[in-house]
Formats: structure tokens, C-alpha cells, sequence
């Protein structure tokens, strides 16, 4: 039995070209006028830009710019002082986590977390536990039910972990994997709560050129299931090599928005980058 019969939603075909979907323009999460505030510091400042359904979205600005701050909003960890988010049309603001998981928004941390006491397939299995739909009397009751559940979400994560080239170490405690491996396990747990958005948090820190070009291929073929991802990344090559279109943050101001090499010879991302001067740009 193939994948698709098995769980329709780990999809194997791909899905249609990012450019046709971008260019349909059907929005997915709408940043809308955005401004956030910490105390003094005006982390974003009036930040309006949109995702669209099936494309790959790069985020990206200096230090400081405010990429995690916009990040956070997005997934619902800080509220905007003023303006809002929405996602599938409906307002990010005031929804619990799990809730903004349960809508279709999946991230990765900077900073990984994961459960280190867990085996790589454990912690698969929690972000496909974020759907059970079993209650915990069925669970206590060990009720057929929850068994076929339990199966399900096994198998999905096994899947899963193949899909991000890990499966062979799906035994493993997630402490005693490489960095890179980490990494993937991150994504594959993510994408195991079904997103329709993913949102990586500069997946490629730390990573070397060749792990680089591999996390490259995956963010494609993540968007081929279907997906559409959101990608802060310090890495420019990376982000130029993978993304439909890219929203530059600096200051907590957006500067730039619009195809990769619209960006990359936009004057004032080149003077935001290399630190020239306003007038100079
Ligand atoms: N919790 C917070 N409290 C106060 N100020 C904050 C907080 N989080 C971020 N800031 C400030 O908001 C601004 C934007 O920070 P943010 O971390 O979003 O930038 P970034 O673009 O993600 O930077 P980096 O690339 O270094 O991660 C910075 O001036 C930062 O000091």
C-alpha cells in the first residue's frame, strides 16, 4: 500500500508550482499593519505583508531587526500593540497554542527543543498526538479506539521520519543525535501536527555547506506536499536558493518585499546588509 492510501495527508505527489499558487494569490496568514512594542523599544513598527497558499516565504533582515519578535506574533507567542494577524481569515490574537496548531501553523525554535529523554519516533509521535482524537477514558479503558490511533500515529511518524532522512535513527534517545539530525527531527514533529504552514526559525544555523544544500531540497519537498513555509534564515545563499519571495525587516520596518532578485539588488537591503549609509544607498 502506498504512502497516500495509507494517510492522505502525507500527500506524494506534488503539488502545483509554487509561482501558479503565488499567483492565484489565495492569502494564507496576512500580517495587517503590525506594530509591537516592548516598553521603548518598537520591535516592529507597522509591518503589513502577506503569505500566500503553496509558496516559500523567506523573512530576513539584520540583527535586531525584528524577524523573531514578527515570528512570534505570527504563532501567537506575543500580541501586536496595535493591527493584527490572521490566519485562513481568522484573528491569531487571543488564540492558546493549541489552538494556532490546531488551525494549521506548525514552527521550529532557534534554539531546538526538543524532549532529549525521548526516542527521535517519541517525539514525532507528540506533535501527531496534538490531533488524537481520542478521549483519555479511551486511552485509560485501552478501548480498540485508542490502539488504532497509537498505530496510526506510529506509522505516520515513521513516515515522517524517513521523509527527513532519519528513520534509521528513530530509535534513538533525540539527546544522542548529531545537531543536523536535530534539526530534521524538529521539522518531522512539526509536520506531524498536519500544518498548512510551516515556519522554520533559521533552520540552517550551525549547519555546514553540505547540510545546508540537503535542508535546501527539503524545504522544497515539504512545499511539494503542499505546504507553505515561512523561513527566517541569516544564511543569504539560502535564502535567495529556496524562497518565491522575500519581506525584508529592518529596525522593525519592512524595507523590501518581492522576488529574490528584486531583493538581492534592492539598494536599500544592500546599504541594510553591508551597513552603508541611507544617502549613499
Ligand atoms: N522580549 C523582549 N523584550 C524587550 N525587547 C525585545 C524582546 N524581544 C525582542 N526585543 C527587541 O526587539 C528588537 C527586535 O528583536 P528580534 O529578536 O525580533 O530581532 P531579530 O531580527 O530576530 O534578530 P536576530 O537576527 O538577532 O535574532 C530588538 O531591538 C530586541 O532587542
Amino acid at each position: 500500500m502506498s504512502d497516500t492510501e495509507q494517510n492522505p495527508k502525507v500527500p506524494v505527489q506534488a503539488a502545483a508550482p509554487a509561482v501558479e499558487a503565488v499567483g492565484k494569490r489565495e492569502p494564507l496568514l496576512e500580517v495587517d499593519h503590525v506594530t509591537l512594542r516592548f516598553g521603548g523599544v518598537v520591535a516592529l513598527n507597522d509591518v503589513d505583508f502577506t503569505l500566500y497558499k503553496g509558496e516559500i516565504l523567506g523573512l530576513i533582515g539584520p540583527n535586531g531587526a525584528g524577524k523573531t519578535t514578527c515570528f512570534n506574533a505570527m504563532t501567537g507567542i506575543y500580541q501586536p500593540t496595535e493591527g493584527q494577524i490572521r490566519f485562513l481569515g481568522q484573528k491569531i490574537s487571543g488564540k492558546k497554542r493549541h489552538q494556532i496548531t490546531r488551525m494549521g501553523m506548525a514552527r521550529t525554535f532557534q534554539n531546538i527543543r526538543l524532549f532529549p529523554e525521548m526516542t527521535a519516533l517519541e517525539n514525532v509521535q507528540v506533535g501527531a498526538d496534538a490531533h488524537h482524537k481520542t478521549s483519555v477514558i479511551s486511552a485509560l479503558l485501552r478501548l480498540p479506539r485508542h490502539w488504532k490511533e497509537e498505530r496510526e500515529g506510529r506509522e505516520k511518524a515513521e513516515r515522517l521520519l524517513e521523509f527527513v532522512g532519519i528513520r534509521n535513527r528513530m530509535h534513538e534517545f533525540a539527546r544522542n543525535l548529531s545537531y543536523g539530525e536535530q534539526r530534521r527531527l524538529e521539522i518531522a514533529r512539526a509536520l506531524a501536527t498536519d500544518p498548512k504552514l510551516l515556519c522554520l526559525d533559521e533552520p540552517a544555523a550551525g549547519f555546514n555547506p553540505a547540510e545546508k544544500e540537503e535542508l535546501l531540497q527539503l524545504i522544497r519537498q515539504i512545499r511539494d506536499q503542499g505546504v507553505t513555509v515561512l523561513l527566517i534564515e541569516h544564511d543569504m545563499r539560502l535564502v535567495m536558493g529556496v524562497t518565491d519571495r522575500i519581506v525584508v525587516l529592518e529596525f522593525g520596518k519592512k524595507i523590501a518585499e518581492g522576488l529574490p532578485a528584486e531583493v538581492r539588488d534592492n539598494p536599500k537591503v544592500v546599504a541594510a546588509y553591508l551597513g552603508v549609509p541611507d544617502d549613499a544607498a
